[in-house]
């Protein structure tokens, strides 16, 4: 029910607002970009693209900005609140944040060199978060191959989606935090690799915690399929990055993206107009928030 035109009539200049926004928030710090694409994914993921991710805590619930996968991590919402102010100028009450999110998104990826796509559009906000769902639905980066796909098929999303958006990680930084314990204690990563890693995230629990590390060690700040080749070096950071390449069901899938960009184009842009779908509010659900932390 969601339609690339559902705001040609009432914000004609919403594509041009945005794309604005973004690319400046980009040219003052790459990474901004890949926090803008995580936005996206971790709204989706918890009760459907609907924006709430972008609540602040209330008396009524805990937000999902406190929850395990996001505390400390997350970012970037800064720049929403300034899209959605600009949008507001031009179009009030009309553009939902949860399709900020999606044209966002998509504006990140292609600012920093990966393929464009039209985003379907006519979701509503929610008027709630909850903690508990997004600490329950986003995965961990301890998660086994089957415990990923388990979680994206939980979304109504196929295992070549899975492999095909962590793609995603061709871009951006993580923290010591998440990488620790492969970096010292597995073995299918590469040995020059982890020492690189371990030189600026100290193996003591607590320590060098927020030190951050490229996802894609050649090239973060450009969306392409390097990641698939880092795979294929056993030099995935993350233990959940390189459960994709190890022996399992998803091998001849992260090779092919690691040889062929296009397929991973293709299937990437597939998967995340597919994410985009996931229980959007429509109709007279939800609302048109003003303010993206708040309720009207
Ligand atoms: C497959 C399961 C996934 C897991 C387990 C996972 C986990 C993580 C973790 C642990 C981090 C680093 C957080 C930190 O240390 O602060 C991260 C960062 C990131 N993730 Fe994922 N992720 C997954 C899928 C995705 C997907 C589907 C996308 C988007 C399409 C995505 C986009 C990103 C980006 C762009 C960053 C870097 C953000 C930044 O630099 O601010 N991830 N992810
Ligand atoms: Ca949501
Ligand atoms: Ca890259």
């Amino acid at each position: 029910q969601l339609t690339t035109n559902f705001y040609s009539s009432s914000c004609p200049n919403l594509d041009s607002t945005i794309k604005s926004v973004v690319q400046s928030a980009i040219r003052k710090e790459a990474r901004m970009g890949a926090s803008l694409l995580r936005l996206f994914f971790h709204d989706c993921f918890v009760n459907g693209c609907d924006g709430s991710l972008l609540l602040d805590d209330t008396s009524s619930f805990t937000g999902e900005k406190m929850a395990i996968p996001n505390n400390g991590s997350v970012r970037g919402f800064e720049v929403i609140d300034q899209i959605k102010s600009a949008v507001e100028k031009a179009c009030p009450g009309i553009v939902s944040c949860a399709d900020i999110l999606a044209i966002t998104a998509r504006d990140s990826v292609v600012t920093l060199g990966g393929p464009s796509w039209d985003v379907k559009l006519g979701r509503r906000d929610a008027r709630t978060a909850s903690k508990t769902a997004a600490d329950n639905n986003i995965p961990q980066p301890t998660f086994s191959l089957s415990a990923l796909i388990n979680s994206f098929q939980n979304q109504g999303l196929s295992t070549t989606d899975m492999v095909a958006l962590s793609g995603g990680h061709t871009i951006g930084q993580a923290r010591c935090t998440s990488f620790r314990t492969r970096i010292y204690n597995e073995s299918n990563i590469d040995a020059t690799f982890a020492k690189t890693r371990q030189a600026n995230c100290p193996s003591t629990n607590n320590t060098g915690d927020n030190n951050l590390a490229p996802l894609d060690l050649q090239t973060p700040a450009s969306f392409d399929n390097n990641y698939y080749k880092n795979l294929v070096n056993q030099k995935g950071l993350l233990h959940s990055d390189q459960q994709l390449f190890s022996g399992g069901s998803t091998n001849a899938l992260v090779q092919t993206y690691g040889s062929n960009p296009t397929r991973f184009t293709s299937d990437f842009v597939a998967a995340i107009i597919k994410m985009g779908d996931i229980k959007p509010l429509t109709g007279s659900n939800g609302e048109i928030r003003k303010n993206c932390r708040r309720t009207n």
